[in-house]
This record gives structure tokens, C-alpha cells and sequence, in this order.
């Protein structure tokens, strides 16, 4: 770790956050350095995350260190002060795109083993692993969640609503989830007692007997909850069967998973969506191919290409099932293609928000059938597109503010399950054993069975009850979000049920289905309404009521207060938007908004001034009047070339600030030193927009997509001289 932790770190991610980090980050040194404040970097990116795993077959030029694990010290400390952009949680075609493009770089690093063999080969894919999926979220994400739009924010979305799909009675979108047999039917959960603390493992006993370790040295502590659950092979593939059977002429198909959070179990619920879809295709031809479906049937187009007979065969299996929901219909990505394409936490509420439709591959919108397996949370979504076929589209222009506190430090939950989940070896029966050999909860399995075990510690359980009324009492309505019929839910109703009564708090305990009607008949009413939630209804609840109330989560505060005392500032409440890197590449307009990186900023100097940095306040302050005005004065990205994007609205950003800054009365020190940046801003307007202008319209060559050449990147996101020269 560095000397002195840094004031604030900004991080370098991937995609269209990391562009746009390009243009903004100067501005934000720039400003920070005249208050004494110092903003250092450090790289949670996929490719830095690669090359960090690898330092001994990289040169010495080519080495990186590994900021992960040193932002992962970092944030359990009281010091950290983070602004995190979101990063790619990567699906293994991700990752082998990733590692092949650094191939090619010159980095002398393996490729991905699909299916390792040798020990070697073993050691590698168990690296590669550590990257895989979501792995920089849980090791950050050391506190509760606190997401909320800013009332600026809200006010904006209120009076220029977005476009918002129309919702007929008659539509015929639905959400689909399995009769049974799921993670939610198999639930089993206890509250560890301090005679069981302690060193525990997971055993698998085969029918005969015999027995295997899947997992050792696990630890409980007193009060953690731990539960236990398996979601049946051979049901989900009888449902998938039939709700293909069940289709509709008309609507198409789909099916919404988070196969890069839940890196272990939802790959493998993919894959078994893609066999069952090109079972034709399988039958005939699934011997003779090295095709694993976890990974798409973009992975079997690469392996048959040039195969006219496999190629043929392939088009007429999938033109013998129901059109698909597509990804891209121009080009041909189905739902099925890429694991990571269709996530379920903004994949949904974009089908909510057009209105119940998807894109067909004739490029038409139609009705979908939305494919949720489990039953935990499938009622949220389903119970969201029965309201709207009762209540029609919702009028942003006077709904209420839905905010969520989330259940989420230390690895909360289903999103820190990966290493205690497991595809079942053969039939029999898993274990979950403590040190005394006492059996905390078994489950019979068979062979397929996709079994899993989760955990809630205490400490985060009361930090999160505790914030969860704190916010209660700000918005004045709102409820916890647990089903009693739930077994994981049943023991945190343990913790909340005596916290409320020795609070004398009368907020509601919901299950999610009556839980997501209340919230949208408050919000409908006009009024704030908060959801606090376990770990996964924080991730989808903070897409899905932002991308109807706000048309984005992008625009988000998104808060982490970690439980040591630090500050984790996330930016916005979703993803890393490849679509806008495309547009980029095709016609360097980036329409990425950066609003959730300008209230993170706010947020982060606010914190920093509670060190007793009195100049923090006074820029944190100063962010938000320009946040404002930028809202006011409509200066965020558009869509198209020629009109505003993140460039430009940058350039409006610093200038906003620097105004802000002059006009302040708290420092003049501050003032005297932005008056003449603030002056040379408005007077170089025309000049500075037009340089910015002119860069538009061409395809860019970031020289890179996972590792972009930083000069490249660098004159891509700072087009004009002028406004470069001014920030310095
Ligand atoms: N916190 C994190 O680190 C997170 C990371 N991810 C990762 O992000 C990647 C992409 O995920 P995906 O599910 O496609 O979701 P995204 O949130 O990245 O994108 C969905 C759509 O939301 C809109 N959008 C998102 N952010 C902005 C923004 N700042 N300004 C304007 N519009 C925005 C875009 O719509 P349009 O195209 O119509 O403009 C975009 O295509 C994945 O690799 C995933 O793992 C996902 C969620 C959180
Ligand atoms: O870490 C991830 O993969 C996704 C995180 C996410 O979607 C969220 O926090 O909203
Ligand atoms: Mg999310």
C-alpha cells in the first residue's frame, strides 16, 4: 500500500465508464489539486485484473500490482474514500476475449482452459477464476448499500419525463417460474448459536457412502445466518420443456438470469436453456463438438463455422422453436448467444419500461415470455407486469421517489455464495458439517442438482436494520422486504421483528409480491417510498424503479457506508454500457451521462470534509449547485451525433463548478483561484464546443477494447486543445 492513503481514489474500469473517465478525471484533478486535495487511480479493470495475476511471465514493463486486493485491505479501514465506476463482472467469453486481446498486445499470458486437464492447467483456470464473474464488487463492498436519486434528480426526471413504452391490458407479456423444485422450494436456514461457531465444511455423501469435501475450512460466527438450497436439474429442465411447449404465437421468448454476479450457479441454468434449445441440433451433432451451452450458442457458431451441414442443421433447430428475444437482431445475437448479454437486473425493467416488449429477429417488437427460474424473486417482476397490465404506464411526471437500503456488507447473502456452490457430482445428500460433526442443514441432491449455501453475519444484519429505519423516517413509507415462508427470510424476521418493536417502529415486514405492489401504488400516489432489502433485491429494485422513474439507474447516488468507517461512492446503479463503447467506435459520440459519477464526487469531498478538510465541503458544495445547473440547463449526452454527449457535458460540468466555486463566500482563497478558470470557460465557450463538435462523426480507434492504448484514449476524450490548456 502506498504511504498516505490517498484523499479520494477514482478507479480505471472498463467500457463507457472508463472513457468517459478519460475526459472527466482531468477536470476533477484539476479542481482537487487547488484545494490541496489529492485524487490517485488505481485499476480494478478486467485486463489490469488479468495481467495482476501473472507478474512472473511479464516483463518488468509489463508488470502490474494488484490495487484489488489492495483497495480490498483498503476499505476496512476508516481512511478509504473511493469513488468506484462499474466495472465488467466478466462471462468466460468476456474473459476469453479479454486474454486474447492481450495475447496479442504482447503479454505473454495463458489462454483460458476451458477444461484443464494437467495441473498446470489446473493452477491457471483457478486464477482465471478469481476474475471471473462479479469478483471486484463483494471484495469492496465492505458496508451497506444507501441508493437514492439526488431530489435535483428526481425533480429533473419530474418535469422532462423520458419516453416510456405503453402499457396495454391485453399485452401478453408474462414472467415465467418454475412450478418447483427451485432454490426458493429448497431452502433450509439457521441462525448459528455460539456453542456452533466456528470451523465448518460442506460434505458431499454419495448413495454409497462414500464421502467427498467440497468445502473446507469455513467459519461461522455467533449470530450468522446460514442457509442451504438446491434448485433441481432435471425440474428446470422439465420447465424450460414446457414453457417452450406453452408459447404463444406472437411472442417471443426469453429468459433473464445474472450469470455474471452468480458466476457459478446461473451459468450453468443457461447452459441448460441452450441444450434444451438446440436439443435437435445436440442430438445429431453434440458427440462430435468440444461445445460447453454455459457458454452460448455464440460459442457453437465459432466452433461450426465453415461447417455448411452443422451451420445449416443449426438454423433449422432453433427455426423449430419460438422466436427468441433478441440482443441485437441486426446482427444476429439471440438471448442465448452470450451469458453476460441479457442480465436479469437491467434487462427486465428495459422490457418493463417499453412497455412488456422485447425485439424479435425481424427486428419488430412483440410480447415476451420472460423466463425467471427461481421463485425468490420472479413474483417481483411478475408481479410488476400484472400491475401495469392493471394500472397502465406509469406517469413519471408524478410518481414518487423509490430509495433502497440493501443488505449487502461482507458478502451478504446469494451474491457471496460462489465458492460455497457447487453442480452436483452424483445423487445423494450435501452437508453443511461443524467441528463438533454436528450437521447444521443437509439437502438430498441428485446428480446435476445445482446446490448452493449463503450467509448473513450479524454485525451488517443490525448496521443494515438500523439504516434501513433510518431512511424510514426521512422518506415515511416503505417496508421490509421478507417472505416468513422463506427460510432465509424467516430467520433475518428474527433480527428485524424485536429491532422495530424496541424502536417502536411501525414499518411493514412484506414478502416481495406484496412488497412490490405496495411500493408501486405509494410511488403511483406520489409518494417516496423506501424497499429495504437483502443483497439481490438491492441490485434488481435499484434498476428497475430508477430505469421507470428516472429512464436510467445511471443517475443514482449510490452510497457504501463501509462498516470501519470509510466511504465507498458508487457511481450510478448499473453497468459498464458496452452499447456506447460500439457508437464510439462507430462514430465517437459517447452518450454515456456521468450524472452518478458528479454525485458520487459530491458525496466523496462531503465525506472527506468530515476529516476536518474544510475545502472539501466547499468543492462537494460547489458540484452540487453545477450538478443542478447542468440538469437545469439540459447539458447532459444525448444519443446522436451532433447533439450533446459526455464530452461536451464535461466541458459544461467544469464550467458550472469553476462558477460555483467563484461565487462562494466560504473560501476565497478557492474563489480568487476559479474566477479567471470560470471566466476563460464562458468566454472560449464557442470555440471549445466546436473543437468538440469536430471530433464527432468518424470511427474511433481506442487501439484496444479491454486494454485501450491510454494515448489513444486519451485524445479520444480530450479533443479540444482549449479546454485542455484551461484546465491545465
Ligand atoms: N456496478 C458494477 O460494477 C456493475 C457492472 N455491470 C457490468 O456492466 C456490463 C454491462 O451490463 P448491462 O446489463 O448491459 O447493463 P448497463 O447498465 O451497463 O447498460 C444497460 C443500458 O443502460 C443504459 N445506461 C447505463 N448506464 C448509463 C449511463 N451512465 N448513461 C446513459 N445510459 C446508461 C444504456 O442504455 P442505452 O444503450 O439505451 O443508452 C445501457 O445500454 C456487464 O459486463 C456487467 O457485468 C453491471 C451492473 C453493475
Ligand atoms: O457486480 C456485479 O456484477 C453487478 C453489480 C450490480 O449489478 C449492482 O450492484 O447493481
Ligand atoms: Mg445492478
Amino acid at each position: 500500500m502506498a504511504d498516505k492513503t490517498p484523499d479520494i481514489i477514482y478507479t480505471i474500469v472498463d467500457e463507457a465508464p472508463e472513457l468517459a473517465r478519460g475526459s472527466l478525471l482531468p477536470i476533477i484533478d484539476s479542481f482537487s489539486k487547488a484545494a490541496g486535495i489529492n485524487v490517485e487511480t488505481r485499476d480494478i479493470s478486467l485486463a489490469g485484473r488479468i495481467l495482476a495475476l501473472f507478474p512472473d511471465l511479464l516483463s518488468e514493463e509489463q508488470r502490474v500490482s494488484d490495487d484489488l486486493a489492495e483497495l480490498g485491505q483498503l476499505v476496512k479501514t476508516p481512511d478509504a474514500n473511493v469513488i468506484k465506476l462499474p466495472n465488467i463482472s466478466a462471462s468466460v467469453p468476456q474473459l476469453e476475449a479479454a486474454i486474447k486481446e492481450l495475447q496479442s498486445q504482447g503479454y505473454p499470458i495463458p489462454a483460458y482452459p476451458a477444461d484443464p486437464q494437467t495441473d498446470e492447467e489446473k493452477a491457471v483456470r483457478a486464477k482465471y477464476d478469481t476474475v471471473k464473474g462479479s469478483a471486484v464488487n463483494p471484495v469492496l463492498r465492505e458496508g451497506n448499500s444507501d441508493r437514492r436519486s439526488a431530489k435535483a434528480v428526481k425533480e429533473y426526471a419530474k418535469a422532462n419525463p423520458h419516453r416510456m413504452g405503453e402499457w396495454k391490458s391485453t399485452s401478453k407479456t408474462t414472467v415465467a417460474a418454475m412450478p418447483g423444485n427451485d432454490f426458493f422450494a429448497n431452502e433450509k436456514a439457521a441462525t448459528v448459536t455460539a456453542a456452533q461457531a466456528g470451523a465448518a465444511k460442506i460434505v458431499f455423501t454419495a448413495k454409497d457412502g462414500s464421502e467427498t469435501v467440497l468445502k473446507d475450512g469455513l467459519s461461522y460466527l455467533e449470530g450468522e445466518i446460514v442457509d442451504a438450497t438446491f434448485l433441481s436439474a432435471k425440474a428446470l429442465r422439465a420447465y424450460i420443456k414446457a414453457e417452450i411447449a406453452s408459447m404463444e404465437p406472437g411472442v417471443l421468448f426469453s429468459v433473464h438470469l445474472k450469470a455474471t454476479m452468480m458466476k457459478v450457479s446461473d451459468p450453468i441454468i443457461f447452459g441448460h436453456f441452450v441444450s434444451v434449445y438446440l436439443e435437435d441440433f445436440l442430438a445429431k451433432h453434440g458427440d462430435k463438438l468440444d461445445f460447453n451451452p454455459n457458454s452460448g450458442i455464440g460459442a457453437l457458431e465459432k466452433l461450426i463455422a465453415g461447417n455448411a451441414e452443422m451451420e445449416a442443421d443449426l438454423k433449422a433447430a432453433l427455426a423449430a422453436k419460438p422466436a427468441m428475444y433478441m440482443v441485437d437482431s441486426d446482427r444476429g445475437i439471440t438471448n442465448l448467444h452470450v451469458p453476460s448479454d441479457v442480465i436479469i437486473d437491467a434487462s427486465m425493467p428495459a422490457v418493463i419500461k417499453a412497455g412488456g416488449i422485447g425485439w424479435g429477429p425481424d427486428g419488430k417488437a412483440a410480447d415476451t415470455k420472460c423466463c425467471i427460474p427461481d421463485n425468490s424473486y420472479a413474483c417481483v417482476y411478475d408481479e410488476t407486469v400484472e400491475y401495469f397490465k392493471e394500472t397502465g404506464t406509469l406517469d413519471v411526471t408524478t410518481c414518487g421517489a423509490v430509495s433502497n437500503v440493501g443488505l449487502m456488507a461482507q458478502k451478504a447473502e446469494e451474491y457471496g455464495s460462489h465458492p460455497t456452490t457447487f453442480e452436483v457430482p452424483a445423487d445423494g445428500t450435501v452437508s453443511i458439517v461443524l467441528a463438533s460433526g454436528e450437521v447444521l442443514l443437509s439437502n438430498e441432491v441428485e446428480a446435476g442438482d445445482i446446490w448452493r449455501s449463503c450467509t448473513a453475519k450479524k454485525a451488517p444484519i443490525l448496521d443494515w436494520i438500523k439504516t434501513g429505519i433510518e431512511r424510514f423516517d426521512v422518506e415515511g413509507t416503505g417496508a421490509f422486504w421478507l417472505d416468513k415462508n422463506r427460510a432465509h427470510d424467516a430467520e433475518l424476521i428474527k433480527y428485524v421483528a424485536p429491532a422495530l418493536k424496541e424502536a417502536r417502529k411501525d414499518i411493514p415486514i412484506m414478502d416481495p409480491r406484496a412488497a412490490t405492489r405496495f411500493s408501486w401504488e405509494e410511488m403511483r400516489k406520489g409518494k417516496n417510498v423506501v424497499t429495504i432489502t437483502g443483497n439481490v433485491l438491492r441490485d434488481y429494485l435499484t434498476d428497475l424503479f430508477p430505469i421507470l422513474e428516472l429512464g436510467t439507474s445511471a443517475k443514482m447516488l449510490s452510497i457504501v457506508k463501509l462498516m470501519n468507517g470509510g466511504g465507498l461512492f458508487e457511481t450510478g446503479a448499473g453497468g459498464s454500457a458496452p452499447k456506447h463503447v460500439q457508437q464510439v467506435q462507430e462514430e465517437n459520440h459517447l452518450r454515456w451521462d456521468s450524472l452518478g459519477e458528479f454525485c458520487a464526487l459530491g458525496e466523496s469531498y462531503n465525506f472527506l470534509a468530515t476529516k476536518s478538510r474544510p475545502k472539501a465541503a466547499v468543492l462537494g458544495a460547489a458540484v452540487e449547485v453545477a450538478t443542478q445547473k447542468l440538469l437545469l440547463e439540459n447539458k447532459s449526452p444525448e444519443r446522436k451525433v451532433g447533439q450533446n454527449d459526455n464530452r461536451s457535458s464535461h466541458y459544461w460540468f467544469a464550467r458550472y463548478w469553476a462558477e460555483a466555486l467563484a461565487a462562494q463566500g466560504d473560501d476565497t482563497d478557492l474563489a480568487a483561484h476559479f474566477a479567471p478558470i470560470a471566466k476563460e470557460l464562458v468566454e472560449k465557450e464557442a470555440v471549445i464546443l466546436e473543437e468538440l463538435k469536430a471530433a464527432e462523426g468518424d470511427p474511433a480507434d481506442m487501439g484496444g477494447y479491454y486494454h485501450a492504448d491510454p494515448a489513444k484514449i486519451a485524445s479520444i476524450m480530450r479533443p479540444s486543445a482549449t479546454l485542455n490548456a484551461i484546465i491545465g
